[in-house]
């Protein structure tokens, strides 16, 4: 399963890792946000998702989570993936690994849940000051339909020292920055300077 997600990313298979959902679901010119209530980017505007149970297909867990969070039924061959995300915090060795997906079909009505809060957004007019900081040098490939593979290193949850985004399928550089070499801090991803 991660074998190929870390094929273009030198991530240790060994490496420890919670992999994770996060579902963005459409329609016309919006897109369906909600504000986290708790947990995990508590306060920030997300899509739907959360951690994948011990042997839960991963499609299955994105499906399960937006029933959940926001109460809209999505049927599993109408999640589109369309990007693997790897995220690393300095000082911690777990590496979250976060399944998108993008989603045009759904069904029932969308009601609030004890973990978010949803609302439509025009998708080019997301809050990104309320979002993940990695959301916004992202979504514009979300937007343009680009799938891709990325890996941020975070220290604390608000500062990015460094990212590479990789095309998904053959893995060329889409985009990369380098903004500071954290202190102390071995990581476990080798391969921010290739090409
Ligand atoms: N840097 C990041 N950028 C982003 O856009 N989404 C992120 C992110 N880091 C995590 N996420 C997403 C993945 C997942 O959909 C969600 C967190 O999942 P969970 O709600 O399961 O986490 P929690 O630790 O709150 O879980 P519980 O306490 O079990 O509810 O946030």
């Amino acid at each position: 399963m991660t074998a190929d997600a870390d094929q273009c990313l030198d991530i240790p298979v060994d490496s420890k890792r919670k992999v994770m959902t996060l579902a963005f679901l459409s329609r016309d010119d919006e897109v369906l946000l909600g504000l986290k209530k708790r947990g995990l980017g508590e306060g920030l505007w997300n899509g739907f998702g959360g951690k994948v149970d011990p042997g839960e297909d991963i499609v299955d867990a994105a499906v399960r989570e937006v029933k959940e969070e926001c109460g809209l039924s999505v049927l599993p061959e109408d999640m589109e993936k369309f990007a693997i995300i790897h995220f690393e915090f300095v000082d911690d060795p777990v590496i979250l690994e976060v399944h998108v997906f993008r989603c045009t079909k759904f069904s029932g009505a969308v009601e609030e849940s004890e973990e978010m809060s949803p609302k439509w957004f025009p998708r080019n007019n997301v809050p990104h000051s309320q979002m993940w900081r990695d959301d916004e040098v992202w979504y514009p490939l979300y937007l343009s339909g680009t799938k891709f593979r990325a890996y941020f290193l975070f220290e604390g949850y608000t500062t990015i020292l460094s990212y590479i985004i990789r095309d998904f399928y053959d893995h060329t550089v889409i985009l990369k920055e380098q903004k500071k070499v954290a202190d102390n801090h071995e990581s476990n991803v080798v391969s921010l300077n290739s090409s």
